[in-house]
């Protein structure tokens, strides 16, 4: 998008500036009643219903965590955002807001730039938290990096290490779609829409946290790299094994039929498959299970680590960068 005199073309972020590009990110939003101050000023101020707050924050790469081929800006706006709150969601947060920080090359185009923000701000309102501040600077690639904060309403947080010898094991939301959706895009296709779809922008339960945390949940964790790779850290946190029985997974038709199609072994997109952002976490009992919740295995004594069907699992359980 830089010309042949060498100046940016109008919609490029070069051309825009800076402050331009800010004010066209986050012109006419409504806020919700925790959003105090902000954006524009030097720092935002939130309300902190709770006395407490939950913070977490998770960076996208371009290449590494989507690609512009694959997916619309809109997509990864709210990708970047999602995957953030589910990370509140685990803890049994809900969201007040987030934080954005974006670094791209100058020739990237402003209309880009925008949707991409349109994606941010619809996944924050979705779940009813504000976009309360960000950053943008100049760099070599896109990079979306999100902050989120949220609000345990006088629970106490639920952590990675309560689970106990005993408990169940179970999860909430979809294991494996995005894993077959990066299976489909990783062959050049772009379809069943289904799973592609999953891939490009997740759909974490948000509000399955929360209810968890009101139910008594010992331990909790979002999927992000693998069922397996997190339980792990979920299982070394808490001191406990953790064994999944296949027969209680869901292996949903379609992943049997994309599976199929790729000759490709869909359980195993099911029990490593990162991104669906799937919550799992372990109660006291099968009758505390809140709506949504499946029972997928059980907590075992200390230091058995985490096996399927009362077995290591052969494979890598998931997602490891650099690896
Ligand atoms: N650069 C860092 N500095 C401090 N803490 C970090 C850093 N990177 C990761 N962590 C912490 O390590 C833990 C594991 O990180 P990660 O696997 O990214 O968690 P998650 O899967 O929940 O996003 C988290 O508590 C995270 O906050
Ligand atoms: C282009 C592309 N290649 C590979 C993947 C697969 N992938 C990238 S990161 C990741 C795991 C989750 O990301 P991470 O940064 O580890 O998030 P966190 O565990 O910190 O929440 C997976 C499965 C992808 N989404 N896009
Ligand atoms: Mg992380
Ligand atoms: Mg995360
Ligand atoms: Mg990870």
């Amino acid at each position: 998008m830089v010309s042949a005199d060498g100046r940016a073309s109008d919609d490029t972020v070069a051309a825009l500036g800076e402050f331009g590009l800010i004010r066209r990110m986050v012109a006419d939003r409504t806020q919700p009643a925790t959003t105090l101050l902000g954006p524009g000023d030097d720092a935002a101020l939130v309300a902190a219903p709770d006395g407490r707050v939950v913070a977490t924050t998770d960076v996208l790469v371009s290449g590494v965590h989507f690609r512009l081929d694959w997916s619309s800006p809109e997509q990864i706006g709210r990708k970047a955002v999602a995957v953030n709150l589910a990370d509140l969601a685990a803890m049994g947060a809900v969201p007040t807001s987030v934080l954005v920080g974006l670094a791209c090359p100058g020739d990237t185009s402003v209309p880009l730039l925008t949707e991409l923000a349109e994606g941010m701000w619809a996944e924050a309102s979705r779940a009813r938290a504000g976009l309360v501040g960000g950053d943008v600077v100049r760099a070599e690639q896109l990079v979306v990096s999100v902050t989120a904060l949220g609000d345990l309403g006088g629970r106490p947080p639920v952590t990675r290490a309560g689970a106990r010898p005993g408990d169940i094991l179970a999860v909430c939301g979809r294991l494996g779609w995005a894993a077959a959706g990066l299976a489909v895009l990783g062959r050049g296709f772009r379809s069943p829409v289904g799973v592609v779809n999953a891939q490009r922008a997740p759909e974490p339960p948000y509000a399955a946290g929360p209810a968890a945390a009101v139910a008594g949940a010992t331990a909790m964790i979002d999927i992000s790299d693998g069922l397996l790779a997190d339980l792990g850290h979920l299982a070394e946190a808490s001191g406990v094994g953790l064994d999944v029985r296949t027969e209680r997974l869901r292996v949903d038709r379609k992943l049997v039929d994309v599976g199929s199609a790729l000759g490709a072994d869909p359980l195993h997109w099911v029990l490593t498959g990162g991104e669906d952002h799937a919550l799992a976490a372990t109660f006291p009992s099968f009758a505390d299970l809140p709506e949504g919740w499946e029972q997928i295995g059980t907590v075992l004594l200390p230091d058995t680590g985490v096996t399927v069907d009362g077995s290591p699992y052969e494979r890598s359980g998931g997602w490891e960068h650099w690896r």
